[in-house]
């Protein structure tokens, strides 16, 4: 008799027979165990090494409760103890600096390639350095009927701040110019951008940094958040355009603080149609999907702007690896779908 059978045959029985409190309890006890011996549905583990801001800001009750509904649970990573002895995990998620971290995961996944771990360290050091950050998005030249998304003209200062105007001079750089820490390292100071108005003050700059191009793009962004194949945008506030005439009255270095990082959205914002208007989805979802290829990542965000005075033409300033998804709108959807959808691909 097939298990089906044997179930429906005991509430079958119950129904028909004249049962008294013993036979009641005897066929309950019968119908729980083979309820139990039932295959159960098996749960997604998924590990996390996080900093405590990112474990508070991503790991909402929100996301836990509806993960815990679709069976995914979240376990913390130990980082006293070896990560071999820990788990078993199905998903590795991670975002923690320092070599001894890179190396002690590097090795885990070799040696548990079973294990889906979000992304690998190699990966993601690629995007922790404004000078290759952003080399893909330039590789791929992508420009067609729906736009151009380029990136900013930018130089890497190593050397001497006193020999920084002329290196600017000799690569043809036109001023203002954004300076961004080299290495993004999840310090605050690595998201300290300063603005440059003259070439004399160049020399007040503190390398190794790169030196961007500034781009007028009407004071907003568009932040780009990927999930997996999943793609969700939001618009942010943004450093406003800079006009040649002021440039006349503004000298030295300008330090701004962390604009498009604060909490305060341009969504509802009433702008210009031609400014805050997003970027065409064809083009966003073209980029992505190559640059998660290119990359080798499933968790980024990319800061667009598009330039001011035009329609079409976006460019990348950029790229952080798991960013602040807790921000983003429904993002317990969209995260707890793509964890699924790992393990379905997988099986
Ligand atoms: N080339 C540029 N042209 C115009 N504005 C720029 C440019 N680069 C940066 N900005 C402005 O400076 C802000 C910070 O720059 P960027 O995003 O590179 O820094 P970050 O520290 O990596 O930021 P995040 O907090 O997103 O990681 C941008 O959001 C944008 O407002
Ligand atoms: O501040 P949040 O938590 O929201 O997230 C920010 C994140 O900080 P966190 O990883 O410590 O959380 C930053 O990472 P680091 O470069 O400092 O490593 C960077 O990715 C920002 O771009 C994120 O802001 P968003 O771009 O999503 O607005
Ligand atoms: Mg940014
Ligand atoms: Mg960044």
């Amino acid at each position: 008799m097939t298990l089906n059978e044997e179930i429906s045959c005991i509430i079958n029985k119950e129904q028909v027979d004249v049962v008294d409190d013993n036979d009641e309890n005897k066929i309950t006890t019968q119908f729980n165990s083979i309820v139990s011996s039932l295959p159960q549905p098996k749960k997604l583990i998924v590990g996390y090494a996080l900093t405590l801001k990112k474990t508070k800001s991503f790991l909402q009750p929100k996301l836990e409760n509806l993960a815990r509904s679709k069976g995914i649970v979240f376990v913390a990573i130990d980082r006293t103890i070896p990560l071999s002895e820990q788990g078993p995990f199905d998903i590795l998620l991670h975002k923690l600096f320092g070599k001894e971290w890179r190396e002690n995961l590097e090795d885990y996944r070799q040696k548990h390639p079973d294990v889906t771990v979000l992304d690998p360290p190699d990966n993601i050091q690629h995007v922790c350095n404004r000078q290759s950050m952003l080399q893909d998005v330039a590789a791929l030249n992508l420009s067609n009927c729906y736009g151009e998304v380029g990136v900013p003209r930018q130089l890497v200062i190593n050397g001497d701040p006193a020999s920084i105007s002329d290196e600017v001079a000799i690569a043809g750089m036109s001023l203002p110019l954004v300076a961004k820490p080299l290495l993004v390292d999840g310090s605050l100071k690595s998201h300290q951008l300063s603005l440059a108005f003259d070439q004399f003050s160049l020399s007040k700059l503190d390398p190794p940094l790169v030196l961007q191009e500034f781009i007028n793009h009407g004071g907003v962004l568009f932040k780009v958040y990927i999930v997996g194949d999943a793609i969700k945008v939001v618009r942010r506030f943004s450093l406003p355009n800079v006009n040649g005439l002021e440039m006349l009255d503004v000298a030295g270095v300008y330090r701004f603080p962390r604009v498009s990082g604060s909490a305060a959205s341009a969504e509802d914002a009433n702008l210009d149609p031609e400014i805050y208007e997003h970027p065409p989805r064809p083009l966003l979802e073209m980029l992505a999907k190559e640059l998660r290829h290119r990359l080798g990542l499933r968790l980024f965000n990319m800061d667009i702007i598009r330039e001011h005075g035009t329609r079409d033409h976006f460019y990348v300033i950029d790229i952080n690896y798991f960013p602040g998804y807790g921000k983003v709108p429904e993002y317990e959807h969209i995260f707890t779908n793509f964890l699924l959808s790992l393990m379905q691909n997988k099986y």
